[in-house]
């Protein structure tokens, strides 16, 4: 995918759904009673994953051009799947859907591309085989394929190492199938989709602090859900609008749920002008952002704010290098383990544009302001890579070509038209 320089980007742009929250969806309302109906679901590779493996444990899901309806069957209602349920590149996916493989009554097996079959799963093999699940990776280094064996679970007390929520999440869920309660606590607090949408279905998740605990055997009922605009993708909006001259672009419908939206205030403390509008509270928060041309400079993004902005650090880091003065990012070794090392391949090609940059154990130092010029970016067939570079590509001179670009239809199938929309 070749990307040239643009100016003044203009115009209005919704972006697809949250992929968190489509997830989440499609999953909470297999498991519920009744029919769950999901406008802006994101049709992204990612989301479409989850939907196949739920159809293949018996739940019927329709999708037509407005909405997904997804019909429920209760709590114990999946059956047996018949042949290996293909997570493709989804770590959600997996994780997610560990933890409720684990208390069925069946055997199942999970595989996926071969990214997945590098991304850890002790991280949550550990918490469900303290709660007594059979779960076994079957080349026994701790990734996809995973063997589960369906068990009677017990509740139990975790102190998650990491700041993540799909492990928060995979635990939440098992406990669901526990015989008492379920407690997660983690570093920092990580995006907490999953304990507003099951209340929202009828299960009792408490939260205090960085610890969220769940009720054994909730009644789900299935529930209308309007996803919000994914606050990740906006990002890449965010950024174009930021560093393009003469830009003023307006995203609506955003998803703003504190627990996400650390891009924003990162933004404003390099010098960004954002203004939000339509602030809504009710469920999942959103607002309308208006994103114009901004003068940005250097900041430092660690400690607490880092999982709230997790998959934005490639965006930032892009930023960075068009910011004056240093940017500093540390507290970040989670990105090593996402669908590509994203410490390492931000600082490749960046580099390979002209950034002056350098990976460190666990983030990324980015002196910018260089002058960047145009490249080949090797994209490791991670879509948040491709569309940060392709946001590099519309700001800097010549031309950038991004190796395996079409991998945004993980998150973003429109990616590209949304960008070239804006310049007419
Ligand atoms: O729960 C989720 O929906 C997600 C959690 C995050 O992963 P970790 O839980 O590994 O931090 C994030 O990077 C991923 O894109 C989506
Ligand atoms: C890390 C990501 O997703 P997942 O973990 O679901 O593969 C992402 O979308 O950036």
């Amino acid at each position: 995918m070749e990307i040239k320089k643009q100016t003044n980007l203009r115009g209005t742009l919704t972006v697809p759904g949250d992929k968190s929250i489509s997830h989440r969806a499609v999953m909470f309302g297999s498991l519920a009673k009744g029919t769950t109906r999901i406008s802006h679901f994101l049709e992204g590779a990612d989301c479409l994953s989850t939907i196949t493996c739920f159809r293949k444990m018996g739940i019927d899901i329709e999708r037509n051009a407005s909405e997904i309806m997804v019909h429920g069957k209760g709590l114990h209602g999946l059956s047996a799947p018949d042949s290996i349920l293909d997570v493709g590149n989804s770590g959600t996916t997996t994780r997610l859907i560990s933890g409720i493989l684990a208390g069925q009554n069946f055997i199942s097996e999970l595989d996926g591309d071969d990214s997945i079959r590098t991304r850890p799963m002790k991280r949550i093999m550990t918490p469900l085989t303290s709660m007594g699940a059979d779960i076994v990776s079957k080349q026994d280094n701790g990734c996809v394929p995973l063997v589960i064996h369906g068990k009677t679970l017990h509740g139990i007390h975790y102190d998650s190492p990491v700041a993540s929520a799909q492990v928060k999440s995979c635990v939440l869920l098992a406990g669901m199938y526990a015989d008492g309660i379920t407690s997660v606590t983690e570093p920092f607090l990580s995006r907490n989709h999953t304990e507003i949408m099951l209340n929202y279905f009828g299960a009792k998740v408490t939260s205090e602090g960085t610890t969220a605990s769940i009720v054994p055997e909730p009644t789900l009922n299935g529930r209308e859900i309007q996803v919000p605009g994914d606050i990740s993708s906006a990002a890449y909006f965010i950024a174009a609008g930021l560093l393009t001259p003469g830009s003023e672009i307006l995203l609506k419908n955003v998803g703003i749920n504190p627990t996400r939206a650390g891009i924003l205030k990162v933004c404003m403390d390099m010098g960004a002008d954002i203004t939000l509008f339509n602030e809504s509270t009710e469920g999942e928060p959103t607002a309308d952002l208006l994103i114009r041309t901004s003068s940005l400079k250097g900041t430092t993004i660690e400690g607490g704010i880092i999982p709230t902005l997790i998959d934005e650090i490639p965006m930032i880091a892009v930023m960075a290098a068009f910011a004056d003065g240093t940017t500093v990012i540390r507290d970040a070794r989670e990105l090593k383990v996402k669908e590509s090392d994203r410490i390492t391949v931000m600082v490749d090609n960046l580099k390979r544009m002209g950034a002056d940059i350098e990976g460190t154990e666990d983030g990324m130092i980015i002196h910018g302001g260089r002058p960047l010029h145009g490249a080949t970016i090797d994209s490791h067939l991670d879509h948040r890579v491709a569309m940060s570079f392709a946001v590099a590509g519309t700001i800097c001179d010549g031309t950038v070509d991004i190796l395996n670009g079409d991998c945004v239809k993980i998150s973003y199938p429109e990616f590209y038209n949304d960008l070239y929309s804006l310049n007419k």
